[in-house]
């Protein structure tokens, strides 16, 4: 295990980057009549989208229509520019589960528009974050099943085999544009089956036997 300066455990804490790939799962893209990518699409949410469990998903106000998209997350561990995809895993510390909750009519309307996703993905809350998993409790972070229910009801669950791009090559693309920091999070992208959540939903996720998580819905006050 590569020694840390400070606690990366609780990364959530440190105000780092989060990176957040989209598209990279074939049957997500077509569900949302994106074409599927060639290279990574690319955007960034604030350290403030963090939430933990015990603590509710915030419905932006000015969105009828918020998605839950269960993702991989990649905690990494050690810094760098142009990374190559050989030296890519010496980078990583751990992974968590992560959450991308985005208001999918800004996002379309963005679309439509050209404008950029910050509306629809980088509000206070977007970020739900499991626990940290140490980068040895997960073999082969290629070959891991992730999960997300609605009050009990199964609505999403894929394969991290169905990635487009490999961790590797995420690293190696991402670190060639925005260098990368101890505690910078990368979020792979979501599985098919994304869908809206309402008030006093509640989603829980999780991926295989290793980890799960909770959180509740709530409007803003
Ligand atoms: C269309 C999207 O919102 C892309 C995304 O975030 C993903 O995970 O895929
Ligand atoms: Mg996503």
């Amino acid at each position: 295990m590569m020694s840390s300066p400070k606690n990366l455990s609780k990364f959530w804490e440190w105000g780092r980057k989060i990176i957040c790939v989209g598209r990279n799962y074939a049957e997500h893209a077509k569900e949302l009549k994106n074409a599927v990518p060639t290279e990574p699409v690319l955007f960034l949410k604030p350290p403030t989208a963090y939430v933990k469990e015990g603590s509710p998903v915030i419905m932006p106000y000015y969105s009828n229509n918020l998605h839950h998209e269960v993702e991989l997350g990649v905690v990494i561990g050690k810094g760098g520019r142009n990374i190559s995809q050989a030296c890519a895993m010496e980078h990583v510390h751990g992974y968590a589960l992560c959450l991308d909750m985005t208001a999918r009519d800004v996002q379309d309307k963005c679309k439509e528009k050209g404008l950029p996703w910050t509306l629809a993905k980088a509000f206070d809350t977007s970020c739900p974050v499991s626990d940290f998993i140490p980068k040895d409790k997960i073999q082969d972070p290629h070959n891991l099943n992730i999960w997300l229910k609605v009050n009990d009801s199964l609505r999403q669950e894929g394969n991290t085999s169905a990635m487009i791009f490999s961790i590797p090559f995420l690293i190696s693309y991402i670190s060639k544009i925005i260098s990368l920091e101890e505690g910078d999070l990368i979020l792979t992208g979501t599985p098919k089956g994304v869908a809206s959540v309402k008030e006093d939903d509640e989603m829980m996720a999780g991926i295989d036997n290793i980890i799960s998580m909770k959180f509740k819905v709530e409007k803003q006050s």
